[in-house]
């Protein structure tokens, strides 16, 4: 079994485009978790353009499934992990100005960093994650971290996948078999799909986690636009 966080930084991202409180992050996150979503997913980046600080305090009440907090372990966005105790922290080594996260952890450059940082939070009940590219020297870097699971980065998959290219998955899924063997836990995501993900599925054994977003919003744009463009020409008849 595999369970879908549902990424909602895109709903913040269209609410900061007009200012006001619509879409409302926080009833967004409610309405996932009550058609069925098992997670919820955030990635604070520092300057705020998407998912504020604030919403990371406000989901909290409200957000009953599990927790997934994103994000590069600066100390603003540590001091808020240790604050909020979410189900889990995956940590990705995001830069200041990345459009989005394009890279795993370097897991054995940064080893003493991670194996600081993930005691800490693991020391406060919190599970851990690590963003990780499908290497399997990394996938042996970040078992030194002491991390309880992985994210695989799948946009290399997922950009493969779409062009046809199927045997993408392969060091995937070698990763997958090494993380079992080292009993890390395997959580995945970027640029998930409708579809990709059965067949991404299909090939990771035990794949714990997926967290989707840009695809799953853009996706319910598509489906919904039919139903609402009828429901106005209802009203201006
Ligand atoms: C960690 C990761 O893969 C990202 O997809 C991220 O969580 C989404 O961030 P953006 O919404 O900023 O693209
Ligand atoms: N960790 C990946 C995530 O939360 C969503 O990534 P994407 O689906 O927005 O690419």
């Amino acid at each position: 079994m595999t369970k879908l966080s549902v990424n909602i930084n895109k709903i913040a991202t269209l609410r900061n485009s007009r200012g006001g409180n619509t879409p409302n992050v926080v009833q967004f996150a409610k309405d996932v978790q009550k058609f069925g979503a098992e997670g919820v997913t955030i990635h604070p980046r520092p300057d705020e353009r998407h998912i504020r600080y604030q919403d990371a305090y406000d989901l909290k009440s409200e957000v009953y499934t599990e927790y997934n907090i994103e994000g590069n372990p600066i100390d603003k966005f540590v001091n808020m992990v240790l604050e909020l105790k979410p189900t889990q922290v995956t940590l990705v080594p995001d830069a200041l100005d990345a459009i989005t996260s394009n890279a795993g952890w370097d897991t054995i450059k940064h080893k003493h960093f991670l194996i600081d940082v993930i005691k800490e939070f693991k020391d406060h009940g919190i599970r851990t994650s690590i963003f990780v590219d499908p290497d399997l020297k990394q996938i042996e870097g970040a078992k030194a971290t002491g991390t309880d699971r992985i994210e695989l980065y799948t946009e290399a998959f997922a950009h493969a996948y779409g062009l046809g290219n199927k045997s993408a998955i392969k060091p995937y899924t070698a990763c997958a078999e090494l993380a079992n063997s080292l009993k890390i836990g395997i959580n995945a995501g970027h640029d998930l799909s409708l579809e990709n993900i059965k067949y991404f599925k299909e090939h990771i054994p035990n794949l714990l986690e997926v967290s989707i977003g840009h695809a799953l919003i853009s996706e319910s744009l598509y489906l919904g636009v039919e139903n609402v463009i009828q429901m106005y020409l209802q009203k201006l008849k």
